[in-house]
């Protein structure tokens, strides 16, 4: 049976580590905190705070005066110590913090009862009335705490949305108007990182950055973690049990090694020799090592590793590949693929999380207990309260270096953005003779990369120094209060022996724990861009359940269709339009009036701003994106190639095209026997964005795609720009072959391309301002008239050049 004064002791050990615990959790949560804790200065409850503290400081002289400090149950003054200190600090403040007060509150109130309950306090008249007023001061306190929690929770209720910015962000990938900034004051604390930042950087980012505490920061990260579930995936599911499995085992083993050496230790201070407790001690050191439990976890790593590199690469790329043209067409494409790569970081963070984070804590807490047991709550506590100064002080010293890692990160992705581009538009760069510029350009980049690089490493340097004066300093207070135990024979030389051998495996638990803080850090901030990216939820979505878009005709009907790229100018303003299946509509008018825009609606690469798009009478915002491009085939102004062969281009358009389809598509576009006479035929590299062609070839190569891939509806950019009068003639019946079965718009510039059309719609700014046959514009006499006047003028007159559409 347990005695009475067991069941005091523990209970006042356990209250001191409650309040060590609660000090720790309470300075992680305030550190960095940016929003402002509710707070008060109220002069009653500054009194009352200030009266708790001396009420323990009070107890604590009584208990020394009753020579507890001399005892050997010295845990009822740790206990009061501890107390008398941190309500003391919490009284310093220049402002109470509501959730501190009523947690210590809750913490005294609850163990001053036990205490009173236990009858621990009973026993003295002044002890008793000390732990009566500590106990209606902190009833008190908690009440008045918790109603200024509840009044406060109501006027949130009532006034701030639920999705307020004080998470930073409102919802992920729209911003909130209030979540652009969240508060001026927010602003010139990040100013430091600010003005490093691109002027274009997606808010998000900052929003990340500055949504309140690391805490509040970290819980971001959570939309990632549905991706590193291995629900359906046995395999890794076996190997993070033996992983777990591993753990266990090693923290088992961090007590057993220690233990053995003082028992071999012990044998020897009795004069006998240990060599069977030392053949143990060796069994269980390479049990321990990177031969045993080590090597199954390096092995069981492999698998979880890939896994997770595999999700997260993956889920990236296809939510990249899924976001609208805007997005891609904001961002700087060499940088979208940097930050991909920098996800890898975000494994990092799940296995330091797993790995090397929940292992130190169990450690940490076997080492508290096992401490208490073998020696005494002094030493306990000690190396409690150093561990947890030990990381604080990492906490703190690791958000030195953040600004330099944030730098780190960004001139690594300046650095591949500038060798993407010159490395991309070589041929810009040597036709303007730019080498040297653009040699010197990424030079700078890289000084830039190494000059960030070297701060960061700096710090790093200084801090780890710091850091690595504490634990020598901590193992000479142990020892030295070992080494009293041992003097006062309440402990063996091999219990000395033990501390010695145990604090090795101590030592890299706190090591391990404050360096895998700062490591994590360092990932999430490199990982923070792909956060950024994943947290942009596509603008262009399906509507959920939407189907397919079915066969389709090829009626194609815009309806009073309004559009702008951005809130100062309307890029399409009222525009109505009706193609009937098989129809030709020709598109003209001067460059900019929003010919290609029309398109791009109809592609849905953008949404209309009011009005609808339909095709067959199906709104396209009702049908799945894939369903509608997959009707639609579009023949460029610019075709993009890709750098493989011309048939492993062509089949792009048809996955499942025979060679045989191919070779016919290409007859049809005039390319099939000009590709024979290429040295390696259809197997030709084109080159990166098909170098190795000309213009005309590369658009007759994606007239032919457009053969193979036999959309209802097509769409000719200024589809024979690049084609020469006898190219142009050749492709002239195929053309009018793809078109005669389909609804096709034709974007032209030269007019006489379009004369045959069956609607020639002429675009100013945005609005149709004439439509009609080409004769009936022409009689017209209008914008339409003019342009065709000026045109006469040029090459048109040469009737072999008119695309007889
Ligand atoms: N992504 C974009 N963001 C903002 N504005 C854009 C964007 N794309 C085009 N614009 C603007 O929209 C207007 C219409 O452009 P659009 O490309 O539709 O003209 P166009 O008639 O096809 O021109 P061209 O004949 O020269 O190809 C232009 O003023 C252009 O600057």
């Amino acid at each position: 049976m347990i005695s009475p004064s067991k069941v005091s002791a523990g209970l006042h050990v356990a209250s001191s580590v409650t309040v060590v615990l609660f000090v720790f959790a309470s300075f992680l949560i305030n550190f960095g905190q940016k929003q402002k804790l509710p707070t008060h200065k109220s002069l009653v409850k500054y009194t009352a705070v200030g009266l708790i503290a001396l009420s323990y400081i009070a107890k604590a002289i009584l208990l020394v005066l009753h020579g507890d400090a001399l005892g050997q149950r010295p845990e009822r003054l740790h206990s009061a110590v501890l107390f008398a200190f941190v309500w003391t600090f919490v009284c310093t403040r220049k402002q109470l913090i509501n959730f501190e007060v009523l947690g210590l509150s809750v913490i005294t109130l609850g163990f001053s009862v036990s205490f009173l309950a236990l009858g621990t306090a009973v026993d003295d008249a002044a002890l008793l009335t000390i732990s009566s007023t500590q106990l209606l001061i902190a009833t008190c306190l908690l009440v008045d705490c918790t109603s200024k929690c509840f009044t406060r929770s109501k006027n949130l209720d009532e006034t701030t949305p639920f999705l307020a910015p004080e998470s930073g962000i409102s919802s992920y990938g729209s911003q909130s108007p209030s979540g652009q900034s969240i508060n001026a004051e927010d602003d010139e604390d990040f100013s430091d990182d600010e003005h490093d930042e691109d002027d274009n950087e997606d808010s998000n980012s900052r929003q990340l950055r500055k949504s309140g505490n690391w805490i509040t920061y970290i819980k971001n990260f959570k939309i990632v973690l549905p991706l590193l579930i291995p629900k359906n995936d046995l395999k890794v599911q076996a190997c993070l049990l033996a992983c777990g499995l591993c753990l266990i085992g090693g923290r088992f083993l961090n007590v057993l090694v220690p233990y053995q050496l003082g028992v071999a230790a012990d044998q020897l201070f009795k004069g006998r020799l240990p060599y069977l407790d030392l053949a143990i001690y060796l069994a269980l050191n390479l049990l321990q090592d990177e031969s045993g439990l080590g090597l199954v976890q390096a092995l069981a790593k492999i698998p979880v590793e890939r896994f997770s590199y595999r999700q997260l690469t993956n889920a990236a790329f296809k939510h990249i590949m899924g976001l609208e043209m805007e997005f891609h067409a904001d961002r700087d494409s060499a940088e979208v693929m940097k930050a991909i790569e920098q996800g890898e970081a975000l494994t990092n963070v799940l296995e330091t999380s797993v790995l090397y984070i929940l292992p130190p804590i169990i450690d940490l807490t076997v080492a508290f207990v096992l401490l208490y047991l073998k020696f005494n709550s002094s030493i306990a506590l000690c190396m409690l309260i150093a561990s947890l100064g030990f990381l604080s002080l990492e906490v703190v010293t690791s958000s030195w270096n953040i600004g330099n890692r944030r730098r780190v990160t960004k001139a690594e992705r300046e650095q591949a953005r500038i060798m993407h581009q010159a490395v991309q538009g070589w041929h810009t760069v040597s036709s303007f003779n730019m080498l040297k510029w653009e040699i010197s350009r990424f030079g700078g980049a890289v000084e830039k990369h190494l000059e960030a690089k070297t701060d960061w490493s700096r710090r790093d340097a200084f801090i780890n120094a710091l850091l690595d004066m504490l634990l020598p300093a901590t193992l000479f207070l142990l020892t030295c209060l070992v080494a009293h135990e041992v003097y006062e024979k309440r402990a063996s030389p091999g219990d000395f022996v033990f501390l010695i051998q145990y604090w090795d495996n101590l030592i890299w638990p706190i090591k391990f724990l404050s360096g895998s803080f700062r490591y994590i850090m360092t990932d999430i901030i490199d990982a923070e861009r792909l956060l950024d990216l994943l947290m942009t939820e596509p603008g262009i979505i399906d509507k959920d359940g939407a189907p397919e878009i079915g066969p389709v005709e090829g009626r194609v009907t815009f309806e009073n269709v309004h559009f702008s790229y951005d809130l100062k100018r309307t890029a399409i303003h009222d525009v109505s339009i009706s193609a009937a299946p098989g129809e030709t509509v020709a598109l003209v008018g001067t460059t900019g009036s929003g010919k290609s825009s029309l398109m791009k609606l109809l592609f849905r690469f953008y949404d209309v701003t009011s009005g609808c798009i339909k095709i067959d009478d199906q709104d396209i915002r009702d049908v799945t994106q894939g369903s509608l491009r997959g009707t639609l085939g579009l023949v460029p102004q610019d075709p993009l190639l890709f750098n493989a062969s011309i048939l492993e281009n062509l089949r792009y358009a048809k996955t499942s095209a025979s060679d045989e389809e191919i070779y016919d598509a290409c007859r049809a576009a005039a390319i099939h026997d000009k590709i024979l006479t290429f040295a390696d035929g259809y197997n030709t590299k084109v080159g990166e964005q098909g170098v190795k062609l000309s213009g005309g070839e590369i658009q007759r190569l994606a007239i032919a795609r457009i053969f193979l891939k036999d959309p209802p509806i097509l769409i000719l950019d200024e589809a024979t720009s690049a084609v020469d009068t006898e190219t142009e003639t050749q492709i002239q019946s195929a053309l009018r072959r793809l078109c005669a079965k389909r609804t096709t718009f034709v974007i032209a510039h030269r007019l006489s391309t379009v004369i045959r059309a069956n609607q020639i719609l002429v675009l100013d700014e945005g609005s149709i301002v004439e439509r009609g046959t080409h004769q009936e514009l022409l009689d017209m006499g209008g914008k339409y008239h003019n342009l065709w006047q000026k045109q006469l003028g040029g090459d048109i007159e040469e009737e072999g050049c008119v695309l007889d559409l």
